[in-house]
């Protein structure tokens, strides 16, 4: 029996274009502003630095800046690059510049789930903190009490089986009470991989979602957890 769900964000609680649309426009707008006025923060330094180490050497500030945009506009998953987004959106959210977008479902069919015993998890390639943020100011309210915990790159890839391996160790239940939720084939090859069941959503939003032997929901009303 299912004790706990994992969900992705992009794709399956919420919409591919406020992501797309919103959030990362917002951050690279923001970036080279950010780094000139924060880039001395040791926890913006840090990821600067983790940055300039990926693209493999020592870059000044603007050719680093002019990379992350790059990465940016690829939807590069690099942790540093992640880390930084969510800084920056934590100034939009704050300032009510934007809202998180969930699904109308989202809110409601989480609160039955959770007031079925059910243990509730994220894992997307955004950051924890971005994580919590997006939840944490939804039109629906702060949806964040919801979550038993979050999971981001810091496990690994989102298309590695041993991601879900470390996340079910982390849960402390058998892979097969665990079920996942996301609108990418490779995560969920990975997660059925791992031994998690696996669901995948189809919004009808975005180019065509390939669900291949994955059970199909249209909203998490259909999911059978
Ligand atoms: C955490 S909100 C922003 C989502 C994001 O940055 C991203 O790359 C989407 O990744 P996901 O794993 O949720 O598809
Ligand atoms: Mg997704």
């Amino acid at each position: 029996m299912t004790q706990a769900i994992v969900t992705d964000i992009e794709g399956t609680t919420s919409s591919l274009s406020f992501v797309k649309e919103v959030l990362f426009p917002y951050a690279a707008r923001e970036l080279p502003g950010f780094v000139r006025a924060h880039g001395q923060r040791p926890e913006v330094r840090h990821l600067l630095d983790e940055a300039r180490q990926l693209a493999g050497g020592a870059l000044d500030d603007a050719r680093l800046v002019a990379t992350l945009l790059r990465w940016m506009d690829e939807d590069r998953k690099f942790g540093p690059l992640k880390g930084l987004q969510g800084l920056m959106w934590e100034a939009g959210y704050r300032q009510g510049d934007f809202q998180g977008h969930v699904y109308e479902d989202v809110p409601r069919v989480l609160r039955e789930w959770r007031e079925r015993g059910l243990r509730l998890y994220v894992y997307s390639s955004g950051s924890v903190h971005a994580q919590t943020l997006l939840f944490g100011h939804t039109r629906f309210g702060d949806l964040t009490p919801l979550f038993s915990g979050y999971f981001d790159t810091g496990v690994g890839g989102k298309k590695e089986t041993a991601s879900y391996a470390s996340i079910v160790q982390e849960l402390a239940l058998p892979a097969g009470q665990v079920l996942f939720l996301s609108d990418v084939r490779a995560e969920l090859d990975a997660a059925a991989a791992a031994g998690l069941r696996t669901v995948c959503l189809v919004r009808g939003e975005g180019p065509e979602v390939d669900p291949g032997p994955h059970p199909v929901a249209r909203s998490f009303d259909d999911v059978q957890p």
